[in-house]
């Protein structure tokens, strides 16, 4: 049995994230804060952590980034990939939507929406979903944008369903555990993320990416978040299509590395499937086969 830290309460898409990655021993446990829930594997009171990294509309979620680039390190394991639309749910005794309350996230997936049908109506941010859930329960404000699973969770009247500004939109969850972990097997189909402190020069972030693209890698994601030390500084997150066990990845890591200080954050499977684009003239067995050439140039036995 593990015990599974999501970003909560109850009721959140992360929530129905963590059961993607749960069997029925697991037991599930909601932090309010997506620091809290990382913070939960760290000190050992969870054996691994569910939370939001992605949004196709809205892009990273911030919390989430700047929570794994410091602290103890954390392993991404495994990840997964919710349509995203949305409820607006309400209590029985209101008669004028004059607040609706959410994660800024999904404020932002349903503004065009909020804007034709209640424009009226007064954002306010809340710590998630079902966090503005539960503080319409308590009167704190009249209406929320929720996960469809939340009106199981709380007694609260639907108001509207299927409330997305983009049609398909989608969110990507990961898992993490704390290291030593065991990296999932390559699938071809893989996903690596990692944390790079781009040293503060001309051309630094520049010359990360050529390491990657030199090596025929595709990025999947680029962020970049201030280092909170010095303004002007940023870490850059990058996401690539491939697995640190294949050798084309393992030399792209130890490039990367040489630059600047890397964070790994994991090589999983994608959740989406999409195998990885792999460049003719840097397959995997050509860095086997140069690898080995240079071994045997070493020993004398080749030229
Ligand atoms: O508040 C929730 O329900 C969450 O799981 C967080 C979150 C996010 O951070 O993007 C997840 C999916 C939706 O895009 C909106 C909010």
């Amino acid at each position: 049995m593990s015990r599974i830290a999501y970003f909560g309460p109850v009721g959140t898409f992360t929530e129905q994230a963590a059961r993607t990655f749960t069997t029925a021993q697991d037991e599930l446990v909601a932090a309010d804060t997506i620091p809290q829930a990382l913070n939960a594997v760290r000190r050992g009171a969870a054996d691994a952590a569910c939370v939001p990294v992605e949004n196709s509309v809205e892009g990273a979620v911030p919390a989430t980034l700047d929570s794994l680039a410091v602290g103890e390190p954390l392993i991404g394991v495994a990840e997964a990939l919710l349509p995203v639309h949305f409820s607006i749910l309400t209590r029985d005794d209101v008669t004028e939507i004059r607040t609706v309350a959410s994660h800024p996230h999904a404020l932002a997936q349903v503004q065009q929406w909020l804007a034709e049908n209640l424009p009226g109506a007064r954002a306010v941010a809340a710590g998630s979903t079902a966090a503005a859930a539960v503080a319409v329960q308590a009167g704190e404000f009249d209406a929320a944008v929720t996960a469809p699973v939340a009106v199981e969770h709380y007694p609260l009247k639907v108001l509207a369903t299927g409330v997305a500004d983009v049609p398909d939109a989608r969110t990507r969850f990961l898992l993490m555990r704390k290291p030593p972990v065991a990296v999932p097997e390559p699938t071809g189909a893989d996903r690596t993320s990692l944390v790079a402190a781009a040293v503060n020069r001309t051309g630094a972030l520049a010359e990360l990416l050529t390491e990657l693209a030199t090596r025929g890698i595709n990025l999947t994601r680029l962020d970049a978040r201030p280092n909170k030390q010095n303004f002007g500084e940023y870490r850059f997150f990058i996401d690539f299509e491939g697995h640190a066990a294949e050798p084309r990845i393992a030399d792209a890591l130890a490039a990367l590395r040489r630059r600047c200080d890397v964070r790994f954050l994991g090589s999983f499977a994608r959740a989406d499937g999409v195998p990885a684009t792999i460049d003719p003239v840097a397959r995997n067995e050509d860095f086997t086969e140069a690898a080995a050439w240079v071994a045997a140039v070493q020993r004398g036995e080749t030229a």
